[in-house]
């Protein structure tokens, strides 16, 4: 008798490990490792699981159930992929589910919980569908939208999922997801000659005759052909007509006619229809010796760190780079910290390799990305540009992946499970393709730094601006003796406002830093001293003046803002702290005539804003930008010949053992936004410690130093780079709860670690959210102890507190490398 034959499936659950499922005889050819199928699970549940492996061991312990259908014919997920989630399974401290959940698309695994809707009407539907596939339909049609679990009551329970999945690829259903809309760039009016007309002289010369009364039109059209044939350039209408004169009206005529053609392009687009793409730039020296430094390196060691001042042309070295690897044939994975912000970026690489890039976007609905997906899987895209969710792309051959601004703290995850950083993990997966690595910044991470000064990873710098430029002048401005002589104006020093003026008057543009929010993070009774607290949270509510709410930034919760102290019923409420909003104002009321904008996440949640606030910067429509920590990053304007920086103090008092790192990483960024190409820039940043170690090394952009200091005191005080973390957080709504849980975890732990090693448990410096109270537990991995056997004794100390039943509402998280 043939043995049964199982399958080990990953399902989408926050349960460790993989489940076993019996494979029935008809399936056992087709099945492959990485091939969806539709297993149930528990009474009611249908998950689209994952094929992990086969076996002929029966489980001894439970019944196994049989897969319900195989969805694909070929596998979606590759081998490499499979063993990438595992790795970050164990190394972040989560279920195998968690990592598939995150990594895959929505629309490729249905489940019970799962909601779609119906597009189109049933009388448009002329596809040859099956009876169950019209019982759907019919049943969509009347309710709108329905959940997976819904339908399983309505058709064989087994096929469900399969039914789902055949109606998705005729597009007769969709996911029920919010739409995300797209975001057209500028459009203008081009024109061409009907190119039939040139070939057919016939068709030509009965043209000119009809024309023969329209002498203005008959001109325009011989002059058009004779501008087509001179460039390969579309025609714009609006230079045609400052150029040759004429009017839309006489265009459209000549449409009429047939003899030319108008039609719209996207801006951005023109240089890519404009023989498709351009050639990339030729590197100046100091890129060239990069290059070739970097190619050395990648011999002998993986991974390189692109070490070079802002502006000094990293992108186009990269750019080079992704050249090569094309060449050899191979995909090139480019990641970026926040890919919403990033359209500049996108921009540039597009222009030089056209349709080779595909963008994985979190503005793309679910449909787009499972076009990404499969067209990755078919090797159809040679250049993915993507945030670190792109790193889960079933890569085919991927020989280069570039970490752009590799320090920046989005690349780590911190809103669902798996808590992985992008970086980390990149290197990771390439060490799976035996890819090279490119991490790039002006201002490394210490623990990239660190493993380029030891020699782990090869260290390239580029020490001067592309231009040759001097890098912009930076000064401190010490408010403490602003306010003395009473030498500003709300938060602006007359030294800030002189040099904007100066600079406006230059016809240079400005922006201006502040990395607040809001108007004020805290309105004050100024006769009691209360303040309004958020009443989920334990935090104060910031102020936004333009919609006069007070609002909290933890949970989202808003409230009117009150007309006097609900302590004491004063009327004499004064804020304290400052944001981008007061900002915006104070300059408003100081420079009424010059265009400002504001640019954070509460400008941005207008569709589309971003962009269009970056276009109108590009185009000089707007004289300064307010902005939080948006600005700072690889924007790319020719024209910004001031930076402000409005507190630099808040970011160095920040309870946080990254807080200087950041603080110097952040100032030279957005320092790092002026006086890009011809002269230099200016950065003017106001703070009441003008003293301070980090800030005079800012001024001179002294990272040696500043990276010399924090990581002497690192070294001294057990942080990372020299030792890893892991922090592991307690959540519950009751405080006595959370105090008790988090008691006895660290009692379990003591034994193992001394009490350096061992800290807490510690209330965050914001003790509740959401209504939940919050205690955390910091490990400190010594360098003498195996990470897997630390990690071993908190899965046990985890498993052992939850065998007490009343303890098991406690959330508990596990973060490891936590930001
Ligand atoms: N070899 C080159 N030829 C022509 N232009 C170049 C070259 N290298 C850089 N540039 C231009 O110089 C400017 C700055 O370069 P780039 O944006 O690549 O610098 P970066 O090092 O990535 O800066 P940041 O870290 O501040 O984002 C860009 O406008 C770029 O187009
Ligand atoms: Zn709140």
């Amino acid at each position: 008798m043939a043995a049964n034959y199982f399958a080990e499936i990953i399902l989408p659950l926050a349960l460790p490990g993989t489940f076993t499922y019996e494979i029935s005889p008809e399936d056992q050819p087709y099945l492959k490792v990485g091939q969806r199928v539709s297993v149930p699970f528990g009474t009611n549940k249908l998950y689209t699981g994952i094929v992990h492996s086969f076996h002929q061991n029966k489980p001894e312990l439970f019944k196994t159930k049989f897969i319900d259908s195989v969805l694909d014919t070929e596998p979606l997920i590759t081998e490499i992929q499979i063993q990438f989630w595992e790795w970050i399974a164990k190394y972040y401290m989560c279920s195998l589910g968690d990592v598939y959940r995150n990594a895959f698309p929505t629309a490729l695994k249905w489940e019970s919980e799962t909601f779609v809707k119906f597009i189109g009407t049933v009388a448009q539907i002329e596809e040859n569908l099956s009876e169950s596939e019209w019982m759907v339909v019919n049943a969509l049609d009347k309710k709108g939208i329905l959940a997976v679990s819904e339908i399983a009551k309505l058709v064989d329970k087994k096929s469900t999922i399969k039914i789902i999945k055949s109606l998705w690829e005729k597009g007769i259903i969709q996911l029920d997801e919010v739409l995300k809309e797209k975001y057209t760039p500028k459009v203008e009016l081009f024109i061409k000659v009907n190119p039939e007309l040139k070939s057919d002289e016939k068709f030509f010369n009965s043209s000119l005759e009809k024309l023969k009364n329209a002498a203005k039109q008959r001109e325009t059209l011989l002059q058009l052909i004779v501008e087509e044939s001179q460039s390969s350039k579309p025609i714009k209408i609006s230079k045609f007509i400052k150029k040759f004169g004429g009017n839309h009206a006489m265009f459209r005529s000549m449409e009429e006619k047939g003899m030319v053609e108008i039609y719209d392009l996207e801006i951005s687009r023109i240089d890519e229809i404009d023989n498709k793409t351009i050639d990339s730039e030729a590197l100046n020296f100091e890129q060239n010796q990069a290059l070739k430094t970097i190619g050395n390196y990648f011999e002998e060691k993986k991974t390189v760190l692109l070490h070079g001042v802002t502006s000094s042309g990293k992108t186009e070295v990269y750019i080079k780079l992704i050249e090569q690897n094309l060449e050899e044939d191979k995909t090139t994975l480019f990641l970026l910290p926040e890919i919403s912000i990033s359209s500049q970026m996108v921009q540039r690489i597009r222009k030089y390799f056209g349709d080779k890039v595909g963008i994985y976007h979190s503005k793309f609905n679910q449909n787009e990305r499972v076009e990404l997906w499969n067209k990755t899987l078919n090797d159809e895209y040679k250049i993915i540009i993507g945030a670190r969710s792109a790193l889960f792309l079933p890569f085919q051959n991927l020989g280069l992946i570039i970490v752009d601004e590799e320090q920046e703290t989005a690349y780590k995850q911190t809103d669902s499970r798996p808590y992985f950083h992008a970086r980390d993990m990149a290197l990771v997966l390439a060490n799976f393709y035996q890819a090279n690595v490119i991490l790039g910044s002006a201002t490394p991470s210490l623990e990239t730094y660190q493993n380029a000064q030891t020699g782990k990873y090869g260290h390239v710098q580029l020490t001067k601006r592309f231009t040759d430029v001097p890098l912009p002048k930076i000064e401190l401005i010490d408010l403490r003796a602003a306010m003395r002589s009473k030498e500003i104006t709300g938060d602006i020093s007359n030294l800030l406002r002189e040099a904007i003026i100066e600079t406006i008057k230059e016809g240079k543009q400005v922006l201006i830093f502040q990395n607040r929010r809001g108007f004020a993070p805290v309105v004050e009774c100024t006769s009691c001293g209360h303040s309004p607290f958020c009443p989920n949270c334990d935090v104060p509510l910031t102020l936004h003046k333009m919609s006069n709410l007070l609002k909290c930034h933890y949970c989202g919760h808003s409230q009117a803002k009150p007309s006097k102290c609900s302590n004491c019923q004063s009327l004499e409420l004064d804020t304290k702290g400052i944001g981008t909003e007061q900002i915006e104002v104070q300059l408003e009321s100081i420079f009424p005539k010059l265009k400002i904008a504001r640019m954070d996440v509460d400008a941005m949640r207008r569709k589309f804003a971003y962009e269009k606030t970056l276009e109108a910067f590009e185009e000089r429509e707007i004289d300064i930008i307010v902005g939080t920590q948006m600005i700072a990053k690889g924007l790319d304007f020719s024209n910004v010949g001031l930076v402000g920086v409005i507190r630099a103090d808040s970011m160095l008092n920040f309870p946080d053992f990254r807080a200087h790192e950041k603080a110097f990483q952040l100032l030279t960024q957005v320092a790092g936004r002026a006086g890009r190409r011809n002269e230099q820039g200016k950065v003017l940043i106001q703070t009441y410690n003008p003293d301070h170690e980090i800030l005079q090394n800012v001024t001179r952009y002294d990272f040696e130093k500043t990276a010399k200091d924090i990581l002497y005191e690192r070294k001294s005080f057990l942080y990372p780079p020299f030792l890893r973390l892991i922090q592991i957080t307690f959540r519950h709504a009751k405080k006595e709860k959370v105090d008790k849980v988090s008691e006895a975890f660290v009692n379990l732990l003591k034994p193992n670690f001394d009490e350096k090693h061992l800290l807490g448990p510690e209330e965050p410096s914001i003790s509740r959210i959401r209504n939940l109270y919050i205690k955390n537990v910091l490990i400190k991995i010594p360098e003498n102890a195996s990470p897997q056997s630390v990690k071993n004794l908190i899965e046990k100390g985890i498993a052992s507190l939850y065998t007490v039943q009343a303890f098991r509402s406690v959330r508990i998280e596990i973060d490891v490398d936590p930001q």
